[in-house]
């Protein structure tokens, strides 16, 4: 089970936002077009979206809605065609410049030659804001204390599990210390037992730093028991259909499962991926 040692310089939770706080990432009229041998093709069609300051945040939807697309947005990897994404108030790309941002991907694309440590503290020797190399070190050896990998800083990627490779990933995106972590799948390559292990300590994470998460799920059951809201998508092309509360206690453990509101989130979810998939909502 991937538990949390102690990390005292990560930054205790944010208390919860007012309802009145303005959202940490906001969309607004959100729509991508991509162009194939001259067709423009609509794949994102006005989709409003606000993730409040320190939520944990799920979108899934039917494979090739747009999900990774919408993620890109906010990443600032990608320009909308139309619509305004803020991170913190900023344009996402401004944002990702000031290191507010984290991305997570299926992949964890660790640099082979370099180990854990070295991987963990790589964005931090990169860029014009480089930290001096002993200080990188200490903050990557910290992270890798917070996803539970101490024990294996010296390893290469390729001595490492998947599972680990995928911690690595997650503590090289946290050294940077940013305001929200963007994660695509981040566990879609694990064995399910993994993948469990994985999501416990990710939530542990998140409860100790108080990140802003959005995260990117085919998995119904891991967006019920990660997240405070689920935004489901649906195809053709992808708008937002519902965003769902999940009305569960703020701590979630083994027990979570066996609640009948996470039965119900579950078959709710269900029902209107079945819909999503089936295009009803167009
Ligand atoms: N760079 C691109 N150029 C052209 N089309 C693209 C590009 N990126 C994505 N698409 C298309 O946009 C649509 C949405 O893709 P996206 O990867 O966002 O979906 P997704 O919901 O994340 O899929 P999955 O769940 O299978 O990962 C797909 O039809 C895809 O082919």
């Amino acid at each position: 089970m991937l538990s949390i040692a102690p990390a005292p310089s990560v930054a205790e939770p944010e208390p919860p936002p007012s309802a009145a706080a303005p959202a940490h990432i906001a969309g607004r009229g959100i729509s991508v077009d991509f162009a194939h041998d001259g067709v423009v093709q609509r794949v994102l069609s006005g989709i409003d979206i606000d993730v409040a300051r320190g939520s944990f945040v799920s979108l899934i939807g039917p494979s090739g809605c747009g999900k990774s697309t919408l993620l890109k947005v906010m990443a600032g990897l990608l320009a909308p065609s139309e619509g305004t994404m803020t991170v913190g108030g900023l344009p996402p790309g401004e944002a990702a410049k000031r290191h507010m941002i984290g991305l997570v991907f299926q992949e964890a694309t660790l640099l082979p030659w370099k180990t854990a440590l070295e991987n963990a503290a790589f964005l931090l020797t990169v860029g014009g804001r480089a930290t001096p190399k002993d200080v990188a070190l200490d903050k990557a050896n910290e992270m890798l204390r917070l996803v539970k990998l101490e024990g294996a800083a010296r390893k290469l990627p390729s001595q490492l599990s998947g599972g680990m490779r995928q911690r690595v990933a997650i503590a090289r995106a946290l050294a940077l210390d940013p305001e929200v972590l963007l994660m695509d799948e981040p566990f879609g390559a694990l064995d399910a037992i993994t993948r469990e292990e994985m999501s416990r300590g990710l939530l542990e994470i998140w409860e100790r730093t108080g990140k802003t998460i959005v995260l990117v799920t085919h998995s119904i059951d891991e967006a019920v028991f990660l997240s405070r809201d689920v935004h489901v998508m649906a195809t053709g092309p992808a708008r937002i259909i519902e965003t769902l509360p999940i009305d569960l206690p703020p701590h979630r453990d083994e027990e979570t499962f066996n609640l009948p509101a996470f039965g119900e989130a579950e078959a709710h979810l269900r029902r209107l991926l079945i819909q999503g998939h089936a295009g009803e909502h167009r």
